[in-house]
């Protein structure tokens, strides 16, 4: 029997009310402690809290659900208090004098909910990645996963691979007697249209795109104004702006929606062959990485020292008599920045996963290839237990995508992503 855990699962106070949520066998108990009854299931009422000498804490909504029918699968009470700091510590401190009660470690909540099969693992990647959500199409790429689309999805494929299997083993089975008849004659048809549909997501791109946002990397040699364009694409002073070359040393990065496309904009130090102190030298270093890692890059200088693929940008237009070609803009008279976000807004959008259609994350991409692996390794000759055998490890890999086997340090990473409370 796991212990009873609690938690405040709203934000940090202060707050117009706070919710503090208590999980496990003894959240019953814990509650009628508290409130000096337990109301009825799925019912709110209002109660007073008291501590062990009767002072009382605060006026409360309380809830009760008994498990298994709740979102962790156990017994589960919530208490509606006022969101004030001091509120909130007392009821917390009174709770966890309570034996077999403790405080939940971050995700734990979730964790029990995955342990108990209420979500599986794509659910609770999505609800991860709803949580943190800054953006509409954020939300609505996470609702795909939350929502369990792909979970049904992928337990569609499991189902068909099953079946595919249970053809085989009947041949297999029957194969000494005369009339049996073998697999069907589309069998590995339909074995490649499931790899095709699995591979097709699998092409789409990954969903930590989404979740993370595009990194736009602005790089160029020192003063090209490129701290400059940071904060006017920001709107904000965000980075030190001076006349003096190599001001910018380190990488400063900041997510930013534009279009209601999610960006992480990048600041990088100036790049020069000589005349770059140490620091500048380490700057020039994390600049380059931050080029090639980038998936959009912003060139501020000569078009034929520009990285390849880079959008080239010829800044501090208003300095610039002629019209010399190229994106001009200007940090200061805010020329052609809109032209820029747009141009950014529409290759952004080719860089990230199609809004309302399912996509995997990189974890579930890589499982998802191995199933579409295993299905088309199956040869027409094969020997039917060599078929069997590649429908075994397509089906394992779909098993390790929804999380039915799961190591405790994946679960560790992914929960660790969820805030206390959560
Ligand atoms: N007139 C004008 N001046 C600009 C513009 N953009 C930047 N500047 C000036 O150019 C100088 C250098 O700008 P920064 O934004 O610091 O350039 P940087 O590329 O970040 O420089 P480093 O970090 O040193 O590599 C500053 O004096 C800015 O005020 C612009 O669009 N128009
Ligand atoms: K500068
Ligand atoms: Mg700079």
């Amino acid at each position: 029997m796991s212990e009873t855990i609690y938690a405040l699962s709203s934000g940090a106070p202060p707050a117009g009310i706070g919710v503090i949520r208590i999980s496990g066998s003894d959240a019953g108990s814990a509650l009628e402690r508290l409130t000096g009854g337990l109301p009825p299931e799925r019912s709110p009422r209002l109660r007073a809290l008291r501590n062990a000498t009767g002072d009382t804490l605060d006026q409360a909504l309380i809830l009760w659900f008994r498990g298994p029918a709740t979102v962790t699968g156990e017994d589960l009470a919530e208490i509606h208090c006022h969101g004030g700091r001091a509120v909130i510590a007392a009821i917390l401190q009174e709770l966890g004098t309570y034996a077999g009660l403790r405080e939940a470690e971050p995700g734990e909540f979730t964790r029990r909910a995955f342990g108990n099969g209420k979500i599986d693992l794509a659910e609770a990647e999505g609800l991860a990645d709803l949580l943190s959500a800054e953006t509409e199409m954020q939300r609505r790429g996470a609702m795909l996963s939350v929502g369990g689309e792909l979970s049904r999805r992928i337990e569609g494929w499991r189902e068909r691979v099953l079946g595919f299997a249970a053809a085989v083993e009947a041949v297999i089975d029957f194969a000494d007697e005369d009339d049996v008849a073998g697999l069907p004659g589309d069998f590995h048809a339909r074995l490649e249209d499931l790899a095709a549909e699995i591979r097709g997501i699998a092409a789409q791109p990954a969903t930590e795109r989404l979740r993370d946002g595009i990194r736009v990397v602005l790089a160029g040699p020192p003063n090209a104004g490129k701290s400059s364009l940071f904060n006017a694409l920001l709107a904000d002073d965000a980075a030190i702006v001076t006349a003096e070359a190599g001001t910018t040393r380190d990488v400063l990065e900041r997510p930013v929606a534009i279009g209601g496309i999610p960006f992480v904009l990048v600041d990088t130090a100036g790049m020069r062959e000589s005349g770059a102190g140490a620091i500048e030298e380490i700057g020039i270093e994390r600049a380059r990485r931050e080029v090639s890692a980038g998936q959009i890059v912003l060139w501020l200088g000569e078009e034929a020292d520009a990285p390849e693929g880079a959008i080239c940008v010829r800044s501090k237009s208003d300095l610039r008599s002629s019209e010399s070609g190229g994106l001009q803009v200007s940090a200061v008279t805010g020329a052609g920045i809109e032209r820029l976000t747009a141009l950014l807004v529409e290759r952004g959008r080719t860089a990230l996963p199609p809004v309302d259609r399912l996509a995997f994350n990189r974890r579930q991409r890589d499982w998802a290839l191995a199933a579409a692996e295993g299905l088309s390794a199956v040869r027409v000759d094969d020997d039917l237990l060599l078929v069997a055998e590649h429908l075994r490890t397509a089906r394992r890999a779909l098993d390790r995508l929804v999380g039915r086997e799961s190591t405790e340090e994946m679960l560790d990473t992914l929960f660790g992503r969820f805030c206390i409370g959560k």
